[in-house]
């Protein structure tokens, strides 16, 4: 206190009119959000799901490790097969389950709004493709989805032979020890990216694709814990915690390597250069001319695991995507942003940003579950082992494209890992009005987030018979014809269905493959023994624990 008596009384007095201010203000305040929740509360409660505490709701459910959270939520979803309200404190989830629902949400033009956990992606993917809405995600959508069509992935063939050989021969030093397949894929996948899709070399980074995957699984493992521990939540809080100062770190890391990506690929565009800049070594090359690739883009039997029949804006046909159209990813970025109209530099680097992360990630934790499912399940793997063998003999030639639309039994245990193992295990809309469910019993109301639940949805016993056991016959063509559209959605469905489904797939052959050719995969593990986590990307926490046996002296 000051020696100021005067000044002492009117600081009292000031004092004094705040506290008889707050306190009505606080209760106006409560009274008018609650008034303005009324819609959100009454529907909630008319929604089923598990019992939780006054105020903080079931945000207890939310505590602890990754893998005990996603096991509670799991569980929960046995009780409820259709809808499930969950409250964290204020914020009001519900999961979806039902193919029928689900295709309410993910049909929509409407619903397109990501949830608002998407936020916490900014600082890194800024407004990208993955979160950005409205009329800026649907002029970029419409730029990004050519650049996925099969005519521009055909091109890629040779880089994912190339890449696929190379990673080979670095697992090659892991022969007989136990070791985590992850860390080789996602260094694989991140590179692949550098020199397809951003038409880049490898060699021309300062830093190894490897360095970039790490830093990205640490940032999700930070924007998980901002999305469970709600004290994480707000920005300012978040900066001042220890978390906020490793995030800003990670960034950087992130960062550097993409935009020096954007760099080098100006550089090369400004000196005329279209294509990508790695090299493909001469006996890898299996394109010997352009126009081998513009043959047959709508290939029969490729639905990926859904029904046949829907299209979306990768199935477009080859008439429709002109030449001007027909350019790479990151040529086309650099070649729209020319006259400054369709897409800035800063965009630029935003989709650059989200389709590194995207891109690697998941296909990273895609080809790690299905080396775990060889490693566990032999009698399936002899039958990919015999198929390779029945393909390629024995020569070490490189995959060619009609090669991976002969490889229907190795993608038909991709396509039942992906149900498994959904490498997103959920993805979550906000809701800006009320919506009626498909049997009309239910309404989701506005201001919630809907989360559809993927990883439920595939282990749907009404669905896939025996839903837990590894079983490749779930995608025989029969199957899957009789089977709802909206029961097997690894990549999402409908208008924000993953533009890099076809690349995913393709990669993923070439890359499976390729494995598949040079080695046996063992695992003392059962699935009962993974521990499942499923921030941002569904992974196995204590890793993806493999052996390799050789079956071949040389890579091919
Ligand atoms: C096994 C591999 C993959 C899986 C399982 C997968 C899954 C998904 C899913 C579920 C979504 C919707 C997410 C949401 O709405 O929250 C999505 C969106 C997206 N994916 Fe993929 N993805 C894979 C590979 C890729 C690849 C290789 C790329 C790019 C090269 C890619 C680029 C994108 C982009 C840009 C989006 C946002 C699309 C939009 O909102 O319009 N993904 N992916």
């Amino acid at each position: 206190m000051s020696g100021n008596p005067t000044g002492n009384v009117v600081l009292l007095t000031a004092l004094n009119m705040f506290y008889v201010l707050l306190i009505p203000t606080i209760i106006l305040w409560c009274i008018y959000w609650r008034k303005s929740r009324r819609n959100l509360i009454v529907l909630a409660e008319k929604l089923p799901g598990p019992k939780g505490w006054p105020i903080i709701g079931n945000a207890l459910d939310f505590i602890g490790s990754s893998p005990d959270i996603f096991s509670t939520i799991y569980k929960h979803t046995y009780s409820f097969d259709r809808v499930m309200r969950v409250w964290i404190g204020p914020k009001l989830l519900v999961f979806l389950i039902d193919p029928k629902d689900v295709e309410i949400i993910l049909s929509s033009h409407v619903y397109i709004d990501k949830s608002s956990e998407y936020s916490f992606f900014e600082p890194w993917l800024g407004n990208g493709l993955l979160i950005s809405t409205g009329q800026k995600w649907r002029s970029h959508r419409k730029l990004i989805a050519p650049t996925f069509h099969l005519n521009v992935l055909k091109g890629f063939l040779d880089l994912f032979n190339a890449n696929s050989r190379a990673t080979v021969e670095k697992m090659r030093k892991e022969e007989g020890n136990t070791f985590d397949c992850h860390d080789y894929m996602s260094e694989a996948t991140v590179e692949m990216l550098l020199e397809t899709a951003m038409g880049v070399s490898k060699s021309t980074q300062d830093q190894s694709g490897f360095e970039y995957a790490m830093a990205v699984m640490k940032m999700c493992d930070i924007l998980h814990l901002r999305q469970t521990k709600l004290w994480l939540r707000p920005d300012w809080l978040f900066s001042l915690t220890k978390y906020g100062k490793i995030q800003e770190q990670l960034l950087n890391v992130i960062h550097s390597l993409t935009r020096k990506v954007v760099k080098n690929k100006m550089e090369h565009f400004n000196k005329g250069i279209r294509g990508s800049a790695a090299e493909v070594p001469k006996e890898l090359k299996t394109i010997k001319d352009k126009d081998e690739i513009k043959s047959s883009t709508i290939v029969e039997g490729v639905s990926y695991g859904q029904s046949s029949g829907l299209k979306d804006d990768l199935d477009v046909d080859d008439n429709d995507v002109g030449e001007k159209k027909r350019l790479a990813f990151l040529d086309l970025m650099i070649e729209a942003s020319q006259n400054g109209l369709l897409i800035t530099d800063e965009e630029i680097k935003e989709q650059v940003d989200t389709i590194m992360f995207e891109g690697h990630d998941t296909t990273a934790a895609g080809s790690s579950f299905f080396l775990s499912m060889m490693g566990i399940h032999p009698e399936i793997q002899e039958k990919v082992i015999k198929e390779m063998d029945e393909i390629f003999g024995d020569s070490d030639r490189p995959a060619t494209f009609a090669d991976t639309l002969e490889m229907k039994y190795l993608e038909r245990c991709l396509l039942e890992t992906l149900r498994l193992y959904p490498p997103v295990p959920v993805i979550a809309r906000q809701l800006k009005e009320n919506v009626k469910l498909a049997d009309g019993d239910y309404v989701l109301p506005a201001g919630c987030t809907v989360v559809v639940g993927t990883y439920k949805v595939h282990r749907r016993g009404d669905i896939y018979p025996n839903p837990d056991k590894f079983d490749p016959d779930n995608f025989l063509p029969d199957r899957t014809a009789n089977r709802h559209y909206y029961a097997f959605i690894p990549f999402s469905a409908g208008p924000r269905s993953c533009v890099g489904r076809k690349y995913a797939m393709l990669k993923l052959k070439i890359l499976l493959s390729t494995i598949m050719r040079n080695f046996r995969i063992k695992s003392d593990l059962e699935e009962k023994d993974f521990q499942l986590q499923g921030d941002i990307i569904l992974k196995r926490a204590e890793g993806f624990k493999v052996k390799l046996e050789s079956r071949k002296p040389r890579s091919c």
